[in-house]
């Protein structure tokens, strides 16, 4: 499916959506509902990735095929591993068998667990066959992805003595490793975090409860670039969020006032406000803590003539695509100056964007989703554009629903 997206001359937005629930909490819950039964979850993400998390779960043999989702390979690995009634073959996308999982298959088989490679020797498909996993400590790299460390203790208060991990390295993504922490804590699990240590505390039984899943800030991102490219006085109210959030990415309440986009919460929804037409002229940010919202960002400030230096991007190589590489080459096609290194990327402030472009998404729903609302500016054209589904697949409706024209081409 190609789309191209266009929207009348009159830059103004007043308008309500409603968002499913974050894909990283709901996985992480779906999982911790398959160990404790007790659990019942409320607002659900609707996104792929949730759906194959939540079929993988219940599967005790066979092939388990996770397409595109790292949060469901990485998660799913430490679940079965430490199943003793499950063997399986757990596999992904051709993209998911070049995503590594080296780190966090030694720190398993160190536990205990009988993990072996299918093709490549540090990435799926793998095999598993699940165990009781007797040992409770281990030390693990934590620069190259979190969900390592995230999949080990989501898995952690149902081993008998819990588990303690070491990370090694700078952590990355550390919102994600507090989100799972929280997580535990809320449906009871004792759990600590200091300097480089985290301790999980073991628990039988948890006693009945509903979750309710916010709403995928990640997934808001794309409202923040709206409401940013649109005239003063524009606004999108968003349901459901929280001031105190359990997700890095609502970060963007802050990053977004640079580009003269205010959030107003009441009760539980948030409106994104355009206050003020920007004046500043590049930004800086460091985005390791929410490395989802670089594309977003990088792709507002060309839409606002702004420039930028994005660091702490060391983890984009490995995601969906190589999202540095992929967000240069686009970039690049409307016209921009961009500079980019294993962790940064530079964009110089440009005044005009080329019209009639078609974007290129290499399977990375990120790639559609950003650089949407440039269709805000110009005529613009995003192949392969049912890639949303992974996160959001009501993500096209909704930019109906803003007023953007879509047509399929
Ligand atoms: O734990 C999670 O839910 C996630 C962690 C992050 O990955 P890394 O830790 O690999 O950066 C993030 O990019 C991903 O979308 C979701
Ligand atoms: C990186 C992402 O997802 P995952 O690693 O879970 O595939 C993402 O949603 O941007």
């Amino acid at each position: 499916m190609k789309l191209q997206l266009s929207f009348p001359e009159e830059r103004t937005i007043s308008k309500s959506i409603k968002i499913t629930g974050s894909k990283s909490e709901t996985n992480r819950l779906l999982l911790l509902q398959a160990l404790f039964p007790t659990i019942a979850i409320e607002n659900l993400s609707n996104s792929d990735d949730g759906e194959v998390m939540q079929k993988g779960l219940k599967k005790t043999s066979g092939v388990v095929d996770i397409h595109h989702a790292g949060t469901a390979m990485r998660f799913l690995t430490a679940f079965f591993a430490s199943q003793e009634d499950r063997k399986v073959v757990l596999t992904g996308s051709q993209r998911m068998q070049e995503r590594p999982i080296k780190v966090l298959v030694e720190a398993l088989r160190e536990l205990g667990a009988e993990i072996q490679y299918e093709k490549n020797e540090g990435y799926p498909p793998i095999k598993i066959i699940g165990k009781k996993l007797a040992k409770n400590k281990v030390s693990l790299p934590a620069n190259i992805s979190s969900q390592y460390i995230s999949a080990l203790l989501l898995i952690a208060p149902s081993l008998a003595n819990g588990l303690e991990l070491e990370l090694v390295g700078k952590i990355t993504s550390v919102p994600y490793i507090k989100m799972t922490l929280a997580l535990l804590e809320q449906i009871g699990v004792q759990t600590s975090f200091e300097g480089n240590q985290i301790r999980v505390y073991p628990k039988e039984k948890v006693k009945e409860t509903t979750l309710v899943v916010e709403s995928d800030w990640s997934s808001a991102s794309y409202f923040y670039s709206i409401v940013a490219l649109c005239n003063p006085g524009s606004e999108v109210q968003l349901s459901s969020y929280k001031e105190n959030s359990l997700q890095g990415d609502s970060v963007l309440t802050e990053l977004y006032k640079d580009f003269g986009v205010e959030t107003i919460f009441e009760g539980n929804l948030i409106t994104l406000r355009k206050t003020s037409e920007n004046n500043i002229q590049f930004v800086e940010y460091d985005l390791s803590n929410a490395p989802d919202t670089a594309q977003t960002i990088a792709v507002t400030c060309l839409g606002l003539g702004m420039g930028c230096h994005l660091t702490g991007l060391h983890t984009l190589p490995i995601k969906e695509t190589d999202r540095l590489a992929a967000l240069k080459t686009e970039l690049t096609k409307l016209g921009a100056e961009v500079e980019i290194d294993a962790e940064s990327l530079t964009l110089k402030p440009s005044k005009s964007i080329v019209p009639g472009v078609s974007i290129d998404t290499y399977n990375d729903h990120r790639m559609a989703m950003a650089f949407a609302p440039l269709g805000l500016k110009r005529d613009i054209t995003i192949n392969d554009a049912g890639v949303v589904s992974k996160s959001y697949p009501d993500f096209w409706n909704d930019l109906e629903i803003l007023g953007f024209k879509i047509v399929n081409v």
